[in-house]
């Protein structure tokens, strides 16, 4: 914030984006994936900040069914899987989806990534704690709750 005033001289004549990250930044960081829930106070400052910016969120998380249904704000621009699938606000909840609005570059790679997905949760299925987490264009293995002492033996060490 010691900046605030320089940012605001150097951004008067220009068009501000802001570009957000959710995990750790809109929602706090959480054991459970699943449970990583945006509070509503922030929802309704994100509403306020998408009146005045053109605002997205950026995420490695799935675009439909996880970003857009943790954000909960239409007015917002999402991009799931790091990127690789991005929809534009006044299509994200549209049915028809104008293709300039929409960009899925990696959809051609959709059965390699579910591979991916498959090897891995077999073979990190016998690891209490790992979980593997599609996320359409990408894929994630947590380990957060997988204990120290796991993480460290070396039959392991390339996946943690
Ligand atoms: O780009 P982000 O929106 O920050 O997504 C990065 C990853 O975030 C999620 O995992 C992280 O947050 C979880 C919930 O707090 C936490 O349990 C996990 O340990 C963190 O790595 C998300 O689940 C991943 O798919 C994203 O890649």
């Amino acid at each position: 914030m010691d900046c605030f005033n320089t940012i605001i001289q150097q951004a008067n004549t220009k068009e501000i984006s802001l570009f957000l990250d959710y995990d750790g930044t809109l929602a706090p960081i959480v054991s459970n994936p699943e449970a990583a829930y945006m509070s509503d106070e922030v929802r309704a400052v994100l509403q306020e900040v998408a009146v005045l910016f053109k605002t997205s969120v950026v995420s490695g998380r799935a675009r439909g069914i996880k970003v857009s249904n943790f954000v909960k704000v239409k007015e917002i621009n999402c991009a799931g899987s790091h990127g690789l699938d991005i929809k534009l606000a006044s299509t994200t909840e549209s049915a028809s989806t104008k293709d300039h609005d929409s960009y899925q570059p990696a959809k051609e790679h959709l059965s390699m990534i579910n591979k991916v997905y498959s090897t891995l949760l077999l073979a990190t299925g016998d690891i209490n704690g790992a979980s593997v987490e599609h996320n359409m264009y990408c894929v994630s293995l947590h380990y957060r709750n997988v204990a120290k002492e796991v993480k460290s033996l070396s039959i392991y060490y390339d996946f943690f």
